[in-house]
C-alpha cells in the first residue's frame, strides 16, 4: 500500500522529559535502596502527581499492557528504560486513545511491553511514528505517516486550520463531532473506573456529551505569544524594507515542543479575535528590535460596553451588540449568557467557549430543580432555597442561578473576581442582599453559611484543575448539603474527589444521610480538543 505522508512534524527539538515532570514529590516507586550507577540515574525520575496528564497515561499504559507486566517491570527496575535508541521509528497498530487525545499502540513484539503515544493517530490505524521522550512503560512519538487510516473516524476533509498536525492546540479535527463527543464520553467512563475507587454500582450509567453549540469560532480568549530577537538578529537590526523576518514566529507551540510556530490565524478563536489578530502581528512585527524579552499576549472577545454606564443594559440580546477584542490585563471585559450580563477583568479566569455557557447553566438549574417525573429527592420535599458557590469567579453559577434561590454565597481566591462577581449582582439587577461574595480559599465558606438549611441548600463545587483538597470536602461532606453539583475542568480529579465525598458521606451516622451520585456527564467547551468539561450531580439520600 502506498505511504501517505499526511501530518509531516518539523521534530528537531522537543521539550526534555525533566522538564515536565509535574511534580517535585520523590517517588516511593524509585526510591534508591543504594547508590549504584543505576539507583542514581533512577533517582532522576519523579512520580507524577495523581490526576495530571502524566499520571493518566501511566493508567491508561498500565490498562493496555496489563499489570502484572507493569508490576515485572517495576519489579526489575526498568520500568523507565525505554527499549528503543533515540529517535528511532516505529511501525505501531494503534488501539486505543488517550484521556489527552492521542493514539495508544503498544510497542512492536521485539520490544519489551511498552506504550508508544502519538498525536493524531487513531484506534485501528497503522501508523509510523519517530520516539523523541520517555516516561514510565510510555514513549511519545511524532507521527510521520499514517499508513492504514481508519476510514470510519478520519477524514481529513474535515480539517479547518491550516496548522492542524502541528500546532498543540487542537488534536481532533479529521473526526466527526459525534466522534469527537464520543471519544469525550469514554474519558468520563475510564476516569470514574480508575480514579474514583467507587464500586461499578455507585456509579451511574454516564450520560452522552452536551455539544457545544459553536464547533469553530468558539474560543473568547487565545494568548499567542512570541519570542524577542536573538542577540545576532538584535545585533544586524531590522531589515531595510521592515519586512517581518524569518526568525519571528507569533504563536501557539508547536505539538511536543516549547518552539512557537507563526500562526496567523485560529479557527476556533472568534471572529473579533482573528480580525485583530491580524494587524496585531504586523505591528509587532514593525515593532519588535523594541522588545528585550518575549511576550503572552492576551486577546479576548468582549461586548462593547457602553461609555454611559447609566444607560441600562438590555435584559435579551440585540442584533446590535458589538464585539471588540481586550488586549489589555487589567481592562474589563463583558459577556452575555442569556439574559445575564457579566463583568470581569480580562486577565482573569472565566469560561473560554461563551456558546456552551447557556446549555451549561441551564443543565446545572435543571439537575437543582428537576422537572417533577424525574426528581430523585422525595416527592414533595421542599425545594432548595440557599446556594453555595464554591471556587466562583466572576459569579458565573451564583448570579446565573440566584433568581431561583432566596440566598447565595460565593467563595473565591481571587479578590479581583470577587470584586467583579458583587459588581455582576448589581449589574443583573438582584436583590440587594441576596448574593454575598468573599475572597478566601473554598473551605472558608462553612464558616459563614452556618445559618443555611443544609437539605435546602446547594452546593456549587468548580475547583481549578487539581481538584478540592481534603479540608474542602471534610467541611463540604460534614455540612451535607441536600445537593452538591460539581463541575469541572479535570474529570480525573473530579472523580478522586466524587469518590472521596461519597465513602466520607458514609461515615456522617445513623439516619444523618449519605450522598449517592445521581448523574455524570461531559460537556464540550473546547470543540475540536480533547478536552473534556465533566458535571457530576450528587444528591443526600436518607
Ligand atoms: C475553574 S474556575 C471556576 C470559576 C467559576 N465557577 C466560573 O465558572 O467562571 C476555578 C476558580 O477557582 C479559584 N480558586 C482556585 N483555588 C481556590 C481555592 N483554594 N479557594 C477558592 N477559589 C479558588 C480560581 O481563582 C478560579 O477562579
Amino acid at each position: 500500500m502506498e505511504k501517505k505522508p499526511r501530518l509531516e512534524l518539523d521534530t528537531e527539538e522537543h521539550i526534555p522529559v525533566e522538564s515536565i515532570a509535574t511534580s517535585s514529590k520523590p517517588s516511593t516507586a524509585v526510591k534508591p535502596k543504594t547508590q549504584s550507577k543505576r539507583s542514581k540515574r533512577r533517582q532522576k525520575h519523579t512520580l507524577p502527581e495523581a490526576g495530571t496528564l502524566e499520571d493518566v497515561i501511566f493508567h491508561e499504559v498500565t490498562e493496555l499492557l496489563g499489570k502484572a507486566a507493569v508490576d515485572e517491570a517495576i519489579a526489575a527496575g526498568t520500568e523507565w528504560n525505554a527499549p528503543f535508541e533515540a529517535r528511532e521509528e516505529v511501525d505501531l497498530t494503534v488501539t486505543s486513545m488517550s484521556a489527552n487525545g492521542e493514539g495508544l499502540a503498544i510497542a512492536p513484539a521485539s520490544k519489551r511491553p511498552w506504550v508508544v503515544v502519538t498525536p493524531f493517530s487513531l484506534p485501528g490505524e497503522t501508523i509510523r511514528a519517530r520516539v523523541y521522550r520517555h516516561g514510565r512503560m510510555y514513549s511519545h512519538a511524532d507521527l510521520i505517516s499514517v499508513d492504514t487510516p481508519n476510514p470510519e473516524l478520519r477524514d481529513m476533509g474535515r480539517v479547518q486550520c491550516q496548522y492542524f498536525g502541528k500546532c498543540a492546540g487542537c488534536q481532533y479535527q479529521m473526526l466527526s463531532y459525534e466522534a469527537q463527543l464520543k471519544l469525550k464520553r469514554d474519558v468520563v467512563v475510564r476516569a470514574y473506573k480508575t480514579y474514583s475507587e467507587l464500586p461499578d454500582s455507585a456509579i451511574p450509567p454516564i450520560l452522552d456529551t452536551i455539544g457545544s453549540p459553536l464547533q469553530y469560532g468558539y474560543r473568547t480568549k487565545i494568548t499567542p505569544h512570541f519570542d524577542a530577537p536573538p542577540k545576532k538578529a538584535q545585533k544586524q537590526g531590522p531589515a531595510p524594507d521592515g519586512e517581518k523576518p524569518d526568525w519571528l514566529k507569533i504563536g501557539f507551540n508547536q505539538i511536543g515542543t516549547r518552539h512557537v510556530m507563526d500562526i496567523e490565524e485560529c479557527p476556533i478563536a472568534t471572529p473579533v479575535l482573528n480580525e485583530t489578530f491580524r494587524p496585531l502581528r504586523e505591528k509587532i512585527s514593525r515593532d519588535i528590535y523594541t522588545y528585550k524579552k518575549g511576550v503572552s499576549l492576551l486577546l479576548r472577545d468582549s461586548l462593547e460596553i457602553p461609555s454611559d454606564s447609566a444607560v441600562a443594559p438590555p435584559p435579551l440580546p440585540t442584533s446590535d451588540e458589538k464585539h471588540i477584542c481586550v488586549t489589555d490585563h487589567r481592562a474589563t471585559v463583558r459577556e452575555r449568557v442569556g439574559d445575564k450580563l457579566f463583568e470581569y477583568q480580562a486577565g482573569s479566569f472565566f469560561q473560554n467557549n461563551n456558546s456552551v455557557l447557556i446549555p451549561l447553566t441551564a443543565y446545572v438549574r435543571d439537575a437543582i430543580f428537576p422537572p417533577a417525573a424525574t426528581a430523585t429527592p422525595a416527592p414533595g420535599a421542599p425545594p432548595p432555597t440557599h446556594l453555595v458557590d464554591a471556587y466562583c469567579g466572576a459569579g458565573l453559577f451564583a448570579i446565573a442561578l440566584a433568581p431561583h434561590f432566596a440566598t447565595v454565597a460565593g467563595i473565591e481566591l481571587s479578590a479581583d473576581s470577587i470584586r467583579f462577581a458583587a459588581r455582576n449582582a448589581a449589574l443583573n439587577a438582584l436583590p440587594a442582599g441576596r448574593c454575598d461574595f468573599r475572597s478566601g480559599d473554598a473551605a472558608n465558606i462553612f464558616g459563614v453559611v452556618g445559618e443555611f438549611p443544609p437539605p435546602r441548600t446547594v452546593a456549587v463545587v468548580d475547583p481549578p484543575r487539581k481538584g478540592c483538597d481534603d479540608n474542602f470536602l471534610r467541611q463540604l461532606v460534614d455540612f451535607g448539603a441536600g445537593t452538591v453539583v460539581y463541575v469541572s475542568c479535570n474529570v480525573h480529579t473530579q472523580a478522586r474527589d466524587v469518590g472521596r465525598i461519597l465513602r466520607w458521606s458514609e461515615a456522617r451516622g445513623e439516619g444523618k444521610g449519605r450522598y449517592m451520585l445521581e448523574s455524570l456527564r461531559g460537556f464540550d467547551l473546547f470543540p475540536q480538543t480533547a478536552h473534556v468539561e465533566s458535571v457530576a450531580v450528587l444528591r443526600m439520600v436518607y
